[in-house]
C-alpha cells in the first residue's frame, strides 16, 4: 500500500506513517490519476470563491432550554437519594429533638407543677375587696355561716352577649380536697363559652351582725378564657364613690355563690333575691384566681424558648444544598459547556431559581406536616398567613442568598463545607445578635440589620414564637402591622428586598469573574475609565509586542523556513496599520457586552461588518515577520474569502503570574475554515491549538485580533455564535450522575429536538459512536474512551454549523477511534470542523486540510499530501534481490537517481533517500517496470514523507523556544 495522498481510499490513508511499498503495475494508472485530481482540485481551490450561503440564525427556544434544564436537574435531584435523604433526615432530627426536650421539659418540669396546677394567684387586692359590699343592701349582716369545706364548686351558666340577658343557675357543691378542686377547674378550663365553672376557696369566716367583727375571706377562681368570650365589665361603684370595673364572669360567679353562701346559713330565703348582703368589717377579703392550666406561666414552654434559633436554623437548611448544585456546575465548567452549546445565562439562572424554589417548597411542606402533627403552638396559635407569608419569603431570599454566595465558591467541597458551616453559625450568631445587640437598637439600625436575610427571618420567627407562646394570643393578620421595624409585615418586605439585591449582586459578581470570557465584563460601570486606561497600555504593549520580538522571530523564520520563499512585506506600514487596529479591536473587545436580543446582535453584525472591513484588507504579517509562503498564501486566500470561520491576526498574551513572563499562547494567527472541511490544527504541546478553539467558542478572549464565525463577530456576538456551533472540548465535561442517553437528551432538547425526533436523534448518534449498549449506564460508571466518546456525540446531537473537536479521539481504543472518525468524516457535510489532534494518523484520514502550529504561530498550512510534497526532503526507496545481483542493481539505482544516499542495506534489501526533485513518479514507474526483471530486482518500493516527519520537520525549531515569548 502506498501512503496516503497517494492512496486510493480514506481506509488505506490510516497507514500513512509506516513505511509502504507498492506492487507498482496496477497502482501507476491510479496514481498518475490522483495527482491530477489533486492538481486540478488546487486549481479550482484557487480559482473559486464559493459564496456563504445566507445564516437562517433561528436563537434557541427559551422554552426548550428551560424545559432541559429542569429536567436535567430534577433527574440530577432524584439522583443525589443519598444526600436529600441525609438532608431531611437532619432536619427530622432536629424537630425531633425540640419536640423530644419538649415532653422531657413536660416530664419532669412542668410535671411537678401539673400535680399541684394551682397558678400564680393575683395579689389580695385591696380594691377586690370593697368590691363585696356590693352584693347586699343592708348594713347590718347578723348571720353565721358554718361551713363544713373550705373548697366550693360553683357552676354558672350564663348567656351572653347574645341575648343580653342573663341566666344565672347557680350550683354550689363542696369539694373535698385541694386537688379534687384543681382537676375540676382544670378539667374545665376550656369548657363551652356558656357554661362554666368557678371556685371558691374560703380561708376565713366568721361573718356576724356586727359590721366590726365580721371576718370573710375567700379566693375566687376564674376561668379568664370564658372571660375573654364574655366581653364587658360589670361597672360598680366602691362604698367610698369609686368607680370599679370588674369582670362580668368574676361578678356573676361572686352574686351566686354569695346568695349561696347566705342561704346556707340557714338565715332569711327573701333574702336570696337581693344579691347577697352588703359585708363590711375590717377583715373581710377576697382574692381572684385564674384556673389552673397545664401552661400557666410557671410552665416552661420549650419550643417557643429554643424556635426563633431553630426554625431559622432549620429554614437555612437547603442553603448548601443550593450552593453545591451551583458551584458543581461552575468547578465541572458545566456551565460553560452549556453556554457553548446555545443555552442562555439568563434562562439558567431563571431555572435555577424556580427549582432551588421549588426544592424549598417541598421541604416547607414537610416543615407544616411535621409542625402541625407535632403541635407546636407556633403553627397552630398563630393564622396560617402570617407564618405562611414568612415562608414564602424566606425561599426567594435564601435561593437569591445561595447565588450571592456560590459566586465566591468555585470547589464544591469549600462550598459545601462552608454552606454547612454558615447553617450552624448563622442560627447561632443572629439570635444573639438579635437577642443581645439589637434588642434596644433603634428603627434604621433594625433596618440594616435585616439586610442580612437570616436576620430579617429570625425575626420573624421570634414573633412568631412569641405569639404562639403560653400566655400569648396567636397572631393575627391584623396584628403583623405594630412595633415599627420590628413587625412582621417589614420582615417580609426586608426579605423581599434582600432577594432583589442579592440577585443583582451574583449577576454583578458573575458578570465580573465569569469563567466564559464572552460573558465577563469587568466593572463595567467603570468602563469609561478603564477603556482609557486601556488604550494608553495596549499602545504600550503593541510596540513591545512587535519591536522586541521582531528579531528573534526573523532568525527563527529563517531557519526553518529555508525551504520556503520568503516574502518582502512592506513592514513599517502594516506595523503602523496594524497596531492601531489592535488597539481598536482591545477597545471593542472591551466594550462588548453580552446582547441576548438576536435581532439587536444582526443589527450590530453589520454595524461592525462596515466598520471593521478594514481588518480583513492586509493579508500580511501585521508584525512585518517574514512568513512561510503557504502561510502567506492562506492570509490572502482568507481576505478574498467567504469562509464560515475566518480567523485574522489573532493574538492570545496570557499574562505571567507569579513574576513569570507573558506567555504569547496564539501569535497573530490567520487562516480560514471552508465550507464542508473538517481542518485539522497540528502541533506540539503548547503550540497553542487548544488557546485557539478555546477564543473560537468564547471561552477566552482574545488579546488582539479578529475571528468570525458565519459572519458573527467573536467575541462580541458570541450568543449568535453559540446557537450554531458545538464543542467536545479536550478534557469531557459532563455530569457524572447523568447517563449517556440523558446526557444527549439534555442538548437535543435544548436545540429543539421533541419526542420520537428526540428519541430518534439519540438512538441514532449512541449507535454510531457505539454506545447505544450502554446508553443507561451513568457516565460516572463510564470508561475514559466512553466518556470522550459521549463528548464527541454531544457535539454532534445539536447539528451545529460549525464543530470544534479538540483531540477528540485521545484515550480510543484502535477499533473505537476508527468508528469516531467515521462518524467525523461523515459529520462535515454542510459544516466546518476545527479538529486539533496530536495523531498525525487521524489528521491524515480525517483533515482536508491541515495547519501546524508551533509557538503560537502558524507554521504551515495545506492539504495532508500537499504539506508531505512540499516539506518532505524526498522519497524513500526500496529494492530488494538476491546478493549475488546486489552490485547490478546499486548501479542501476545509481543511474536512475544519481543524487540518492544510501540508508541501510542488508540481505538484499537496501534502503535509499532520494531527493524528490529527482523524482518523477509516473517516469519511475515506467522505468522500473520494464528494468526490474533485467537487472534481478525481486521487489522494490517507494514511499513519501510522512506527515509526522513533516510535523517534527517544521517543528523542529520551535522546540527550543517553547513556551517563551519571542
Ligand atoms: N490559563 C493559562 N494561563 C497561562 N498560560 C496558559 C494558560 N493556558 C495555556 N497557557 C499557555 O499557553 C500556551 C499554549 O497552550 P495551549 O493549551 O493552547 O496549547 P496546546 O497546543 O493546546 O497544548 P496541548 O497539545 O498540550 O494541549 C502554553 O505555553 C501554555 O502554557
Amino acid at each position: 500500500m502506498l501512503s496516503d495522498g497517494l492512496s486510493l481510499s480514506e481506509e488505506s490513508s490510516s497507514s500513512s506513517s509506516s513505511s509502504v511499498y507498492v506492487d507498482f503495475n496496477p497502482r501507476i494508472t491510479t496514481i498518475l490519476n490522483q495527482n491530477r485530481v489533486l492538481k486540478q482540485k488546487k486549481e479550482t481551490d484557487k480559482s473559486s470563491n464559493p459564496k456563504l450561503p445566507e445564516l437562517n440564525l433561528k436563537p434557541l427556544k427559551t422554552n426548550d432550554q428551560f424545559v432541559a434544564l429542569f429536567k436535567k436537574n430534577l433527574r440530577l435531584q432524584k439522583r443525589a437519594t443519598k444526600s436529600n435523604f441525609c438532608q431531611a433526615f437532619v432536619a427530622v432530627i432536629v424537630v425531633l429533638l425540640i419536640f423530644l426536650m419538649q415532653l422531657l421539659v413536660n416530664k419532669y418540669l412542668n410535671q411537678d407543677r401539673n400535680d399541684n396546677p394551682t397558678p400564680k394567684s393575683f395579689e389580695y387586692d385591696s380594691i377586690i375587696s370593697q368590691y363585696i359590699p356590693f352584693y347586699g343592701k343592708s348594713n347590718t349582716l347578723s348571720f353565721y355561716l358554718d361551713f363544713q369545706t373550705r373548697f366550693l364548686n360553683i357552676e354558672v351558666a350564663y348567656r351572653w352577649p347574645v341575648t343580653k340577658k342573663r341566666t344565672i343557675k347557680p350550683y354550689l357543691y363542696p369539694i373535698v380536697s385541694e386537688k379534687a378542686m384543681n382537676e375540676l377547674l382544670y378539667n374545665s378550663y376550656n369548657s363551652t363559652p356558656f357554661y362554666s365553672n368557678g371556685a371558691y376557696e374560703i380561708i376565713k369566716h366568721n361573718l356576724t351582725a356586727s359590721p366590726q367583727t365580721n371576718e370573710l375571706s375567700f379566693v375566687a377562681f376564674y376561668n379568664s378564657s370564658s372571660y375573654n368570650m364574655m366581653p364587658g365589665l360589670t361597672r360598680r361603684t366602691s362604698e367610698r364613690g369609686q368607680t370599679m370595673f370588674l369582670p362580668t364572669m368574676i361578678n356573676l360567679i361572686h352574686r351566686s355563690s354569695f346568695n349561696k353562701l347566705w342561704m346556707d346559713s340557714g338565715k332569711s330565703h327573701n333574702l336570696q333575691n337581693n344579691y347577697g348582703y352588703n359585708l363590711t368589717g375590717p377583715d373581710i377579703r377576697i382574692g381572684l384566681k385564674n384556673f389552673p392550666t397545664l401552661q400557666g406561666v410557671n410552665q416552661v414552654d420549650i419550643v417557643a424558648i429554643v424556635q426563633p434559633f431553630y426554625f431559622t436554623f432549620l429554614l437555612h437548611f437547603l442553603l448548601p444544598v443550593f450552593l453545591i448544585i451551583i458551584v458543581y456546575e461552575k468547578e465541572h465548567k458545566l456551565i460553560d459547556i452549556m453556554v457553548m452549546f446555545g443555552l442562555k445565562m439568563k434562562i439558567y439562572w431563571i431555572v435555577n431559581f424556580i427549582f432551588n424554589y421549588c426544592l424549598y417548597f417541598f421541604l416547607i411542606i414537610l416543615f407544616y406536616i411535621a409542625g402541625y402533627a407535632l403541635q407546636f403552638r407556633y403553627f397552630t396559635q398563630n393564622l396560617f398567613m402570617t407564618h405562611f407569608l414568612l415562608f414564602f419569603c424566606w425561599g426567594f431570599a435564601m435561593v437569591s442568598f445561595s447565588f450571592f454566595l456560590a459566586s465566591f465558591f468555585k470547589r464544591v467541597r469549600t462550598a459545601s463545607v462552608v454552606g454547612y458551616f454558615l447553617v450552624i453559625i448563622i442560627g447561632i450568631s443572629t439570635s444573639i445578635l438579635w437577642e443581645e445587640v439589637l434588642i434596644n437598637k433603634s428603627g434604621l439600625d433594625i433596618f440594616w440589620a435585616q439586610l442580612i436575610p437570616s436576620i430579617a427571618l429570625y425575626n420573624g420567627n421570634k414573633i412568631l414564637s412569641d405569639h404562639g407562646g403560653i400566655g400569648e394570643p396567636g397572631l393575627e393578620l391584623s396584628d403583623i402591622y405594630g412595633d415599627g421595624m420590628r413587625s412582621l409585615y417589614v420582615v417580609y418586605l426586608m426579605l423581599l428586598l434582600d432577594s432583589v439585591i442579592y440577585l443583582i449582586l451574583a449577576s454583578y459578581i458573575r458578570t465580573i469573574f465569569s469563567d466564559l470570557s464572552s460573558h465577563r465584563n469587568p466593572f463595567f460601570f467603570l468602563n469609561c475609565f478603564k477603556k482609557r486606561r486601556n488604550s494608553k497600555k495596549n499602545n504600550k504593549r503593541s510596540r513591545y509586542h512587535f519591536n522586541s520580538r521582531k528579531k528573534k522571530i526573523n532568525k527563527l523564520t529563517n531557519r526553518f523556513g529555508n525551504d520556503f520563499e520568503n516574502i518582502d512585506l512592506e513592514t513599517k506600514n502594516l506595523n503602523a496599520s496594524n497596531s492601531s487596529d489592535d488597539n481598536d479591536e482591545n477597545e471593542k473587545s472591551e466594550e462588548s457586552n453580552d446582547n441576548d436580543n438576536d435581532n439587536e446582535e444582526n443589527n450590530k453584525n453589520e454595524k461592525d461588518k462596515n466598520s471593521k472591513n478594514n481588518d480583513w484588507i492586509l493579508g500580511n504579517d501585521p508584525r512585518g515577520f517574514n512568513i512561510p509562503q503557504d502561510v502567506q498564501q492562506e492570509r490572502v486566500r482568507v481576505i478574498n474569502s467567504d469562509d464560515p470561520i475566518k480567523i485574522c491576526n489573532l493574538s492570545k498574551i496570557y499574562k505571567g503570574q507569579d513574576g513569570n513572563l507573558d506567555v504569547t499562547a496564539v501569535d497573530c494567527l490567520t487562516l480560514g475554515i471552508k465550507l464542508n472541511e473538517c481542518f485539522g490544527i497540528l502541533g506540539p504541546n503548547g503550540a497553542g491549538k487548544t488557546t485557539t478553539v478555546n477564543i473560537l467558542s468564547g471561552l477566552i478572549k482574545q488579546t488582539s485580533g479578529r475571528a468570525q464565525i458565519w459572519g458573527l463577530d467573536i467575541p462580541d456576538q458570541m450568543s449568535g455564535i453559540h446557537s450554531i456551533m458545538s464543542v467536545c472540548p479536550q478534557h469531557d465535561i459532563l455530569w457524572d450522575d447523568q447517563s449517556g442517553e440523558e446526557t444527549l437528551e439534555f442538548y437535543a432538547r435544548m436545540h429543539g429536538y421533541k419526542d420520537e425526533d428526540l428519541k430518534n436523534r439519540v438512538d441514532q448518534i449512541l449507535k454510531q459512536v457505539g454506545l447505544y449498549s450502554d446508553r443507561t449506564k451513568l457516565i460516572k460508571e463510564y470508561s475514559g474512551g466512553m466518556k470522550r466518546r459521549i463528548s464527541v456525540a454531544c457535539a454532534l446531537i445539536t447539528n451545529p454549523k460549525v464543530i470544534f473537536l479538540d483531540e477528540p479521539t485521545t484515550g480510543l481504543d484502535p477499533a473505537s477511534k476508527r468508528q469516531v472518525w467515521n462518524v467525523i468524516r461523515k459529520a462535515r457535510k454542510d459544516r466546518s470542523i476545527i479538529l486539533t489532534t496530536h495523531s498525525m494518523e487521524e489528521a491524515d484520514s480525517l483533515c482536508d486540510r491541515i495547519g501546524i502550529m508551533a509557538n503560537g504561530m502558524l507554521r504551515t498550512i495545506g492539504e495532508s499530501q500537499e504539506l508531505k510534497l512540499r516539506s518532505g526532503k524526498g522519497f524513500k526507496f526500496m529494492v530488494h534481490c538476491y546478493e549475488k545481483h546486489q552490485n547490478k542493481v546499486e548501479q542501476f539505482v545509481n543511474r536512475l537517481f544519481p543524487n540518492a544516499t544510501i540508508l541501510n542495506s542488508l540481505a538484499g534489501t537496501t534502503n535509499y533517500e532520494i531527493p524528490k526533485d529527482d523524482v518523477v513518479l509516473s517516469d519511475i514507474f515506467q522505468i522500473m517496470e520494464e528494468e526490474k526483471d533485467k537487472v534481478g530486482i525481486l521487489d522494490w518500493g517507494i514511499s513519501q514523507t510522512t506527515l509526522e516527519e513533516v510535523f517534527l520537520e517544521i517543528t523542529k525549531d520551535s522546540q527550543v523556544y517553547q513556551g517563551t515569548y519571542f
